[in-house]
């Protein structure tokens, strides 16, 4: 696997928004591998969700995108996987920080709330930005055991 693969995928209010991302990481030689959906038909969030989170599970992507209208309904999908750490953001710095604090392996946004330069904005912290560890990493392995 590609240290730099990324899994996208978007139900319908998302995929116009999915495709200039698509372009944006593709310029930026990432490797992306596009999950759909790739027109207008009204789809189900989740199975679009699950098939992003299914990929880096398996191994086959090291991170995700997802996009619908708001995004609330794939961030709730993909956080149902123990493994995945999804962070629905509407700005730069959540975006940073997600990825700084809470070592997110999935991003969400929402098409219908976000301009698209916000929303390529958040792509390009959350693929350029490290998990910062330490006092962080407790935290995250709290996350696999909620009692
Ligand atoms: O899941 C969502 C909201 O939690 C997404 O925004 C969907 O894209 C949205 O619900 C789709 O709505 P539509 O009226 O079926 O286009």
């Amino acid at each position: 696997m590609s240290a730099k693969t990324i899994a996208i995928a978007a139900d319908h209010g998302g995929v116009d928004l999915k495709a200039l991302i698509v372009a944006q990481l593709s310029e930026q030689s990432y490797e992306v591998l596009d999950l759909g959906t790739d027109g207008s038909a009204s789809v189900d969030y989740p199975d679009y969700a699950y098939a992003v989170c299914k990929t880096i599970i398996d191994g086959k992507a090291e991170s995700g995108i997802l996009v619908c209208g708001s995004g609330i309904g794939m961030s709730i999908a993909a956080n149902r996987y123990p493994e995945i750490r999804a962070a629905l953001v509407h700005d730069r710095l959540s975006a940073e920080l997600c990825r700084q604090h809470n070592n997110a392996n999935v991003l969400c946004l929402g098409a219908r709330l976000l301009g698209v330069a916000v929303a390529q904005d958040c792509v390009n912290a959350f693929v350029s930005t490290a998990f910062e560890g330490g006092r962080h990493q407790g935290r995250i392995d709290k996350l696999s055991s909620p009692e």
